[in-house]
């Protein structure tokens, strides 16, 4: 086994393939085709797909879903929001993973963590309806102890950790600072024994440092991936980013 593999093992790579979809629903065509480029993904060596179900159905819609879920060959991760509707979508679609994110209509995209803390028991009792059908359940939440400690707390055992605003620094002090959260939540986090994700905003020249991080195991990719798609393919995309994780992993 070489180098890459045993890297591609310790951390693994979820394609988000939404905003695929943002160029579909810009026009109400039929293409760019989601499920094609999910395969495109996992062809190409990503491990999950990733799709997120906003209530306002901006990208990905409930065909989407269906018809991801509908193939064996594809482990699907759903985003959603912890809401009647999106969990009756969820216990009946079953995707393998599903992820609980806070939304606002008014968003460009997610701007932070599932407040935990304010919403434990309503949390607990999403997580234990996603349980009682299989699902795996994680919670998309700040690099923050104490929504760390809410969610061990209301039954998690994945989270994903909030990657944005180490994406979005405008300086290096920043970027820096924004890293050693980061890296402190996820050291805190495996220690109560949850699994750690982690996601938002990372490309090819960021993702190096978040990889690096041990206790992380899996990071969940859209934006950045589907725009340097336009460029290079699907395929060669997602090569180029498992290359920037994998050189972060070292
Ligand atoms: C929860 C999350 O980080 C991703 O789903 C991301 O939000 C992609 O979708 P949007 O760009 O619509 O926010
Ligand atoms: N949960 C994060 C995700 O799925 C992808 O986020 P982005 O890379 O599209 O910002």
């Amino acid at each position: 086994m070489n180098q890459n593999a045993t890297a591609r093992e310790r951390l693994r790579l979820g394609v988000n393939v939404d905003h695929v979809a943002t160029l579909r629903q810009a026009r109400g065509t039929r293409y760019p085709d989601v499920v094609a480029a999910a395969h495109a993904a996992i062809a190409a060596g990503a491990d999950s797909i990733t799709v997120h179900l906003r209530e306002d159905r901006r990208h990905i819609q409930d065909a989407d879903v269906d018809a991801l879920t509908e193939i064996d060959a594809i482990a699907v991760n759903l985003e959603m929001a912890l809401t009647e509707e999106m969990l009756a979508i969820a216990v009946a679609r079953r995707p393998r993973d599903a992820c609980l994110v806070p939304e606002r209509r008014e968003e460009l995209t997610t701007e932070g963590g599932l407040d935990v803390a304010s919403q434990r028991e309503a949390v607990g009792a999403g997580i234990a309806r996603l349980h009682a059908v299989d699902i795996r359940a994680a919670l998309f939440i700040d690099p923050d102890d104490a929504q760390i400690h809410a969610a061990a707390a209301a039954g998690a055992s994945h989270i994903e950790l909030h990657t944005g605003a180490y994406a979005d620094a405008q300086t290096e002090e920043e970027g820096d600072e924004q890293l050693a959260r980061i890296a402190s939540a996820a050291r805190y986090a495996a220690s109560l024994g949850m699994e750690v994700h982690a996601g938002h905003g990372l490309n090819v020249d960021n993702v190096g440092a978040i990889a690096a991080i041990d206790e992380i195991v899996e990071l969940n990719i859209g934006h950045a991936l589907i725009a340097d798609a336009l460029f290079v393919g699907i395929e060669q995309a997602v090569r180029d980013m498992r290359a920037a994780m994998d050189a972060g992993r070292g």
